[in-house]
């Protein structure tokens, strides 16, 4: 049973509070898995990549066979049918035709007394790309962290994705070759995100790390920050549905076991205004369960972290929501812009009764990797301003050093930093 909630209820305050903290992850403490298997990759370089990898996914794998080959990429994506082929190739152009508007544009401008400023963007130099392949695999995501690396300009880009007892799906590879990424490697988890970070004896560090993964990477990922970059923490899905009484339930159920059937830490959320429509709705979910063929991992994730919540007002929704700062927020409502206006936190937002969330993971043009377990509050999507950043730029003349010069020196004074007013004063004969 998902939870039920009312705002009408006196302990609603107590029990949505309860329902956003609750810790998703299974293990009893992933951050300290997490930590020692950091630890052991930077300590121990492949040996230990290779141990890990042994025991988390079960394959056998040597420096020489880590590496997935152009041989094994050009098989996969000749044997992809015609089908997928177009379906991904449709994806791609749709998903580099949206990023390619994200390019920001350099800047360079003369103030009032002559001072040249400006923006200069470039791209980071190399990234490494995390393709979750756990329980699912996810050509798709791969296409969502490749497309706009590329865009950016990125020179190298290292993809890694687990190959779970040696299986690693063809059309992750074909996707790859369509996205141009040629340096794969069949590793996951804590340490591929290690190795990504410090480097081993096979695969050479990068400056950031982006991806989706589940509990482990996405715990890998926060404590590798700093020492390299990363996107944001896009860890087991999320969607909350606010739906008024006008959809179909069967609609609004399949929406919710979408994100369910992801993971079993995954969260699906709905709120609405209509008793009798939620009842429906949780049925339909029933129903819907038997016939997925990853009822197993859906049902574990709709009975822990699934959740109805009936409010008075539709509008009643929107702080909620907030709160919530979903990954996903589908507003299947008559008036959906109207709706939008009034919220600030989410991933990502899907409007109208004809816009489910699927699209938006496949083939809608924008970027799957979004931010979760609430870090919508202050985190945004996966898009090409990740893999770019702004160096800042100044150019002065001598007669604008002379302007400007004398109230650096007193800043410097005051802060007690003689070599900073000298490096000024010099300059002017001070
Ligand atoms: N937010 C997003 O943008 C987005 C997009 C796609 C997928 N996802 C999420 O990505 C996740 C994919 O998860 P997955 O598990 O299928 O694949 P994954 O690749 O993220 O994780 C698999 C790895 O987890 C590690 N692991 C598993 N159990 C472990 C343990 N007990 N100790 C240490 N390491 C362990 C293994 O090393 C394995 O290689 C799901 O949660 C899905 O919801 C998120
Ligand atoms: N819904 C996932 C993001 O949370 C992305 C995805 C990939 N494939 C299917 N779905
Ligand atoms: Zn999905």
């Amino acid at each position: 049973m998902p939870w039920r909630l009312a705002s009408t209820d006196e302990d609603f305050e107590d029990r949505f509070a309860t329902l956003l903290g609750a810790k998703r992850e299974q293990a009893a403490d992933v951050d300290a898995a997490v930590r020692a298997i950091i630890d052991s990759v930077r300590a121990e370089g492949d040996a230990a990549l290779l141990a890990l990898t042994r025991r988390f996914d079960q394959l056998e794998l040597t420096p020489a066979t880590m590496r997935v080959t152009e041989a094994e990429i050009e098989a996969a994506y000749e044997a992809t049918s015609p089908d997928t082929l177009e379906a991904l190739n449709l994806a791609h152009r749709r998903i580099a035709a949206h990023h390619r508007r994200q390019l920001p544009a350099d800047d360079r401008y003369t103030d009032a007394i002559g001072v040249e400023l400006g923006s200069r963007w470039t791209a980071v130099e190399s990234v490494g790309l995390y393709v979750p392949g756990g329980s699912a695999s996810y050509p798709s995501s791969v296409l969502m962290n490749a497309v706009p690396a590329k865009v950016a300009g990125v020179e190298r880009i290292a993809m890694v994705v687990p190959a779970m007892r040696g299986a690693l799906n063809p059309l992750v590879l074909a996707a790859a070759k369509i996205a141009g990424v040629s340096e794969i490697y069949r590793i996951g988890g804590a340490q591929a995100v290690a190795a990504l970070a410090y480097g081993t004896q096979t695969i050479a560090p990068v400056a950031k790390i982006v991806g989706p993964g589940n509990a482990f990477v996405a715990a890998a990922k926060r404590q590798v920050f700093g020492h390299v970059g990363i996107d944001m923490i896009a860890g087991p899905s999320e969607v909350l549905v606010i739906a008024d009484g006008d959809n179909d339930p069967d609609w609004i159920a399949a929406d919710l076991l979408a994100q369910a059937e992801h993971d079993t830490a995954a969260q699906s959320i709905l709120i609405t205004d209509d008793l009798a429509f939620a009842d429906r709705v949780e049925t339909a979910v029933e129903r819907q369960l038997s016939t997925l063929s990853r009822a197993e991992t859906a049902a574990a994730s709709w009975r822990d972290h699934g959740a109805i919540i009936v409010v008075e007002a539709l509008s009643d929704a929107a702080p909620l929501s907030d709160r919530i700062a979903p990954e996903h927020l589908e507003l299947a409502v008559a008036d959906p812009e109207a709706l939008f206006a009034t919220l600030r936190n989410a991933g990502a937002v899907f409007l109208g009764r004809h816009t489910p969330e699927v699209i938006g993971d496949y083939v809608g043009g924008s970027n799957h990797v979004l931010p979760t377990a609430r870090s919508a509050r202050f985190s945004s999507g996966l898009s090409v301003l990740d893999f770019v950043k702004r160096t800042s730029v100044l150019k002065l003349s001598a007669g604008q050093l002379r302007e400007l010069g004398p109230a650096a020196i007193e800043l410097a004074r005051v802060e007690g930093l003689d070599a900073h007013g000298r490096s000024v004063a010099i300059r002017l004969n001070l």
